[in-house]
């Protein structure tokens, strides 16, 4: 079966500079409470994937934001999750409303950047999370 495509954010303070990173405790559904993630979801059949990602941010944290260029994975350009899922994923930055926890999450956290890696992310984020660190490590 062909997997099934999730959208997801890399919600950062500043496109242009990131230092603090959005992560999300998920509360639901109880195999994967209490592991972070990047806000996002999965794609309906009738809108494209950024229209989705919109969406879903605008359902799930309550903003609206500006994205930045797409995360490109190792898996036709995404992200494989598991048999069942694939994830795209963009950098993104707020464009107006304070994010909360309103559906599926029951925290949100601003990590500053030596500390991205410092949460117990979904096992198949880990190496997404280290690909985000790799791309904004200071030169030199
Ligand atoms: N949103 C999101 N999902 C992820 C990440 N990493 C990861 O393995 N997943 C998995 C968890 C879920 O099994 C699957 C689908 O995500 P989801 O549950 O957020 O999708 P959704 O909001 O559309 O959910 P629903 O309305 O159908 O309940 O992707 C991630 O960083 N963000």
């Amino acid at each position: 079966m062909e997997p099934v495509l999730v959208v997801a954010a890399a919600i950062v303070d500043d496109l242009d500079d990131p230092f603090e990173l959005l992560a999300a405790r998920r509360a639901v559904p109880a195999s994967l409470a209490g592991r972070w993630e990047f806000p996002g979801g999965k794609v309906d059949g009738d809108e494209s994937p950024v229209e989705a990602l919109h969406r879903e941010l605008r359902e799930e944290l309550g903003v609206r934001v500006l994205l930045g260029d797409e995360v490109v994975g190792p898996d036709d350009g995404a992200w494989r999750l598991s048999e069942q899922y694939v994830m795209r994923l963009w950098w993104a930055e707020i464009d107006s409303g304070t994010p909360e926890p309103l559906v599926e999450h029951d925290e949100l956290r601003w990590l500053p950047r030596a500390r991205w890696r410092d949460v117990p992310w979904l096992d198949a984020d880990v190496r997404i999370v280290d690909a985000l660190v790799g791309q904004v490590r200071d030169p030199g």
